[in-house]
């Protein structure tokens, strides 16, 4: 089975056009005007519009509250939101009701301890984005490239359905792929150049060795479809 990609981040026609033509399943756009890839609900409702139906759009929000929520989804109709901040599975509950999209929910993962926050999740959110915690004073819940040890994912209940995130890139990914059995991965700043700037060549490379990693046939685990 392919693996599915998330490209997130993306702020250019030509960096969606590419993700999209790679075969990318989902295409991210952030709303965090701290992060160098925020964008205006406009600009990425536009963009979005050029692959609408090809790859499945993501709204990242972090801590949005409902107006923040009304306009991005107004603008950008999204497919799901990934909600990236500290949402309470009361609130998850809330932004699926009010906006009727299915929810992946992003937790950081640093120690064993961390995986139990799924449990409060659980038919609740349609989806899991397991990322790595932020360094010590970065700015950004996400997009850091950091990664967590994939090995804590053993402990997993194979039922969980999520992407794997956080530092993965073109040198790790098959690495990552056969230790975990992800079947969905989501990258951001390791198909960059620079901060915010997505890179054609280091994207190419990402989904190259996703395509070598599936023909070494790594261990798609047994994880469940969510439609998220
Ligand atoms: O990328 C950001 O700037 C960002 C800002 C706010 C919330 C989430 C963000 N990014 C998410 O983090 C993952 C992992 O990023 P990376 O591959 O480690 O750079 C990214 O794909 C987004 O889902």
């Amino acid at each position: 089975m392919k693996t599915e990609v998330k490209i997130c981040g993306l702020k250019t026609m030509e960096a969606l056009d590419r993700a999209v033509a790679l075969g990318a399943s989902h295409t991210g756009f952030i709303f965090f005007p701290k992060s160098p890839r925020n964008i205006e609900p406009d600009d990425a409702g536009r963009l979005a519009e050029r692959i609408r139906g090809r790859a499945k759009i993501v709204a990242v929000t972090v801590d949005a509250d409902n107006d923040d929520l009304d306009e991005i989804v107004s603008a950008l109709k999204p497919d799901i939101l990934q909600l990236h901040g500290a949402e309470s599975p009361e609130r998850v509950l809330t932004v699926k009701a009010v906006y009727g999209l299915p929810v992946m929910k992003a937790l950081s993962i640093r120690e064993p301890f961390d995986l139990k926050r799924i449990d409060a999740y659980l038919g609740i959110a349609d989806r899991f984005l397991l990322d790595a915690k932020p360094p010590a004073g970065s700015d950004l819940p996400g997009g850091n490239g950091v990664s967590f040890d994939w090995r804590l994912l053993d402990a997993l209940d194979g039922a969980v359905d999520y992407m794997l995130s956080g530092g993965l890139n073109a040198d790790n990914i098959g690495a990552a792929l056969a230790l975990t059995g992800a079947r969905a991965v989501d990258i951001s700043s390791g198909v960059e150049s620079a901060p915010g700037v997505k890179d054609l060549k280091l994207m190419d490379a990402f989904f190259d060795a996703v395509r070598r990693a599936e023909a070494q046939g790594h261990d798609q685990g047994a994880r469940s479809e969510s439609g998220a």
